[in-house]
């Protein structure tokens, strides 16, 4: 975003800009601003950074074009409250993007954001320390901590003697809350005096730039961590080869646990008989679980941890969803959409539809059919959905979305605030356009209508869809209950039709679609 403050253009870094002058303004990081290409090449080698490099990472600014040339910035946050000054040094283009370096001036502390209060300067954190002299532990983590994490950190306090600090540094986006409520449910779990602080740890040089190698984000945390005042770290998720080498700190290794069966305990898994070993859950069981509303395992986390897991995670079927529908014109998308907001709506579940041609004319009308104006109705529509999600609804939307970048796009603002599901319905072009409901293909081929998808504009397939449909070879109540099946399959919808009509279940649709005159098996029993 740009504009113009108090003489400069002001501009709103993206996420990858933002968390980078976080760490600026925070004083995690030593450097006075943003990297010259040169300071950001020789961090950009394969293999460790320079021996005394002061950060590990490459950490630049990309602005859109029109900054190019600007003697300076105002980088405001997302509501365009001033965070820093920018004096530029160094115009350069790189990837596609201009990127701008120099030295910044803090204006006012950031207040933007989630869990803000927790946001600590480094400035802050050392402040506080009853005695700066022992040793600290810091904890740098994304996810819950479990009893395996919490039997390392106790292990790792033990070891490092000297009565050390422990800090927990939570990697939490900044528009989010990540695992922040979880982690901070451990608190009881751990000693008294455990401070927790929340950082955003960049995953990128640059927004639009490749992801940084793990081993380089790994040594950014390790620095981050001894810029609060680490001595030690322990870096979660625990990776056996994670000990980055030239950190500023010691990187504890994490080492082999398992549950000990027989003793009920965690232990380095070298001191545990393998018929007594039980390993963590996988993250992906985890979510299992709670998708489910099962009840995490008293062996493997804390209750308190299990309970704010519960809440931020809630069981599928009370959380939010925006279920998309990508497809030609003509495909069905609306159909289908219709059909399945009503059954989702019947099985108790508030639900809202976005219909294109609907979206079209409320959210979007003045929009063109661009490849600017596409993605930005696309946009608008994910951001609509996310809200829906946010407060528990069901968003039904049903555009073309011809972009797999846009869609991606509004799959990440989706799962930030519920749960995202793709359906693609992939009629064929030429069965959509035998259907030609609203003649728009016919003058598309007679050329009064320019950039028409599938006709003389693209359509990315999706390679990411949960569920392919094709209503060429199902009928109408065929594809509904399609969508109802692996909506429930995967704990969106409860899994009883108790009480369903009918009606509801599509025989209705099955009447007047003129294709079949007997519901499928899978409506009727479904
Ligand atoms: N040029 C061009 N290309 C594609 N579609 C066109 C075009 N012009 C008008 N229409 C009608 O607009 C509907 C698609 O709008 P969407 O908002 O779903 O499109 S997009 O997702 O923004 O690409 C689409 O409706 P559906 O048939 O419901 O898909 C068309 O009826
Ligand atoms: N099996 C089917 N599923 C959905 N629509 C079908 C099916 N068979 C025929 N149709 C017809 O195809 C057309 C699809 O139009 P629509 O749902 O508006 O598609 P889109 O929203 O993708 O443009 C409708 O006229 C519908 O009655």
């Amino acid at each position: 975003m740009t504009g113009a403050t108090g003489g400069l253009p002001a501009f709103t870094p993206g996420p990858q800009g933002m968390a980078h002058l976080e760490l600026l303004l925070t004083g995690a990081c030593p450097l006075p601003g943003f990297m010259t290409a040169a300071e950001a090449a020789a961090l950009a080698e394969p293999g460790p950074p320079p021996a005394g490099a002061p950060w590990p990472v490459p950490a630049v600014l990309a602005v859109p074009d029109e900054l190019a040339d600007a003697p300076g910035l105002v980088l405001t946050d997302p509501e365009g409250a001033p965070l820093a000054e920018l004096k530029v040094a160094e115009s350069h283009r790189e990837g596609g993007s201009v990127r701008l370096a120099g030295a910044l001036r803090p204006a006012a502390p950031p207040a933007h954001g989630a869990l803000r209060p927790l946001r600590l300067t480094t400035g802050q954190v050392r402040a506080d320390r009853p005695d700066p002299g022992r040793p600290m532990l810091a904890v740098v983590t994304d996810r819950p901590l479990h009893h395996r994490a919490l039997a390392l950190v106790r292990s790792a306090l033990a070891a490092i003697g000297g009565a050390p600090e422990l800090l927990v540094l939570i990697d939490a986006p900044l528009d989010g809350e990540g695992a922040a409520p979880a982690v901070l449910a451990a608190r009881p779990l751990l000693p008294e005096h455990t401070r927790f602080a929340v950082v955003t740890l960049p995953t990128a040089a640059a927004d639009g730039a490749p992801e940084l190698p793990a081993r380089r984000r790994d040594l950014l945390a390790a620095h981050v961590a001894a810029a609060y005042g680490a001595t030690h770290v322990v870096l979660e998720p625990a990776r056996a080869d994670r000990a980055p080498e030239g950190a500023p700190a010691v990187v504890l290794p994490a080492g082999e646990w398992a549950h000990d069966t027989r003793e009920g305990v965690w232990r380095p898994a070298a001191e545990v008989a393998p018929e007594h070993a039980r390993p963590e859950l996988a993250d992906a069981d985890v979510e299992t679980e709670l998708a489910h509303g099962r009840a995490l395992p008293s062996w493997f986390t804390p209750g308190p941890v299990a309970a704010a897991l519960a809440r931020t995670r809630p069981p599928r079927a009370d959380r939010g969803l925006t279920l998309f529908f990508t497809g030609l014109s003509g495909s069905g998308k609306s159909t289908v959409a219709r059909g399945v907001a009503e059954r989702v709506r019947r099985a108790g579940r508030t639900t809202t539809l976005l219909d294109g041609d609907v979206v079209r004319r409320m959210l979007s009308s003045g929009l063109t059919f661009s490849r600017a104006d596409r993605d930005l109705n696309i946009r608008r529509i994910g951001y609509v959905a996310a809200e829906i999600a946010r407060h528990g609804g069901v968003a039904v939307c049903a555009p073309i979305a011809p972009y797999a970048a846009t869609r991606a796009e509004v799959r990440r603002m989706a799962e930030d605030t519920g749960d995202f599901f793709l359906v693609h319905v992939a009629t064929p072009l030429e069965v959509c356009e035998a259907r030609d409901r609203k003649g728009l293909y016919a003058r598309a081929r007679a050329g009064e209508i320019p950039e028409f998808t599938g006709v003389s504009d693209p359509y990315e397939t999706p390679e990411d869809a949960d569920l392919v449909i094709d209503t060429s070879l199902d009928t109408e109540a065929e594809s509904v209950a399609r969508v109802i099946d692996a909506l429930r399959g995967g704990g969106w919808l409860p899994p009883s039709s108790a009480g369903e009509h009918p009606e509801w279940r599509g025989e209705h649709s099955v009447r007047h679609s003129g294709r079949r005159t007997v519901p499928s098996p899978t409506s009727v029993t479904d």
